[in-house]
């Protein structure tokens, strides 16, 4: 069986250690696969979504609505989905994307109560591939997990400078998105494949490796 994952997404809660992860296995994918590999971002990936990101990451006066964030985050990932994604994909590179749909379904469906058949939804707007009707989703998904006190302390003693307002939204709403990722792990056991982000980074890294190595045959 061809199990070779083309499109990877990195998921967790704030501070698992997503980009710094990602960063460390990019050249080992890019020789395991022997493929060029695309870095990309949720919220972002191209101008269109990097403004919407832009947008939700700052404070509001009133707070955005629940759902106009849903749609923004959907709408980001439409034109992620379009102009970067699928272009890539057909020029056989390996995509890996720091958050993709699981986010929208932790963060908004699980930690915002919209409620992640509602969100997943809207979604299948956001990810259908116009040529053949078919979701564009990633094969394999790498989800770093660890207590929601000790990624929100790497983030406010490491990066003060780039609070933001998801950062700031309080402990149970974390605790929320860190249960529903739990969640969409127990029910996706072929796709998400969880790693233990408490332990150091080298240890982390080895771990990614593995199951990336593992899907790739
Ligand atoms: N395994 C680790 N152990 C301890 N600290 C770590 C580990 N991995 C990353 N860090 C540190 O934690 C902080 C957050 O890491 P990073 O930015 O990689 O996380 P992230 O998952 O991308 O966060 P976010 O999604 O909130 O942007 C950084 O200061 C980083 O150096
Ligand atoms: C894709 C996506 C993201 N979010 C949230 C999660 C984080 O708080 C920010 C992204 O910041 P990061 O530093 O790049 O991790 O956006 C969300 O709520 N819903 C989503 O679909």
């Amino acid at each position: 069986m061809n199990k070779k994952a083309h499109f990877i997404s990195f998921e967790g809660p704030e501070g698992a250690g997503k980009t710094t992860v990602i960063q460390a296995v990019l050249p080992y994918i890019e020789e395991l696969s022997q493929r060029k590999v695309l870095l990309t971002r949720e919220p972002g990936g191209n101008p269109v979504a990097e403004a919407i990101r832009n947008l939700l990451k700052a404070q509001t006066e009133p707070e955005i609505d629940p759902w106009t964030e849903a749609l923004l985050l959907a709408a980001s990932r439409r034109e992620h989905v379009v102009q970067t994604i699928l272009p890539a994909l057909k020029a056989d590179q390996v995509v890996v994307s720091d958050r993709y749909l699981d986010s929208s379904l932790a963060y908004q469906g699980g930690a915002r109560h919209l409620g992640m058949a509602d969100v997943q939804e809207i979604n299948d707007f956001a990810v259908r591939n116009p040529e053949n009707g078919e979701a564009v989703l990633p094969e394999l998904t790498i989800y770093l997990d660890l207590p929601v006190e000790i990624g929100l302390e790497r983030i406010f003693s490491n990066r003060t400078d780039k609070i933001d307002r998801l950062d700031q939204a309080g402990l149970d709403f974390h605790q929320q998105v860190r249960n529903s990722y739990l969640q969409l792990a127990q029910e996706n056991p072929d796709r998400i494949q969880t790693v233990d982000a408490t332990q150091s980074p080298e240890e982390v890294l080895t771990a990614v490796k593995a199951i990336i190595e593992e899907n790739w045959r």
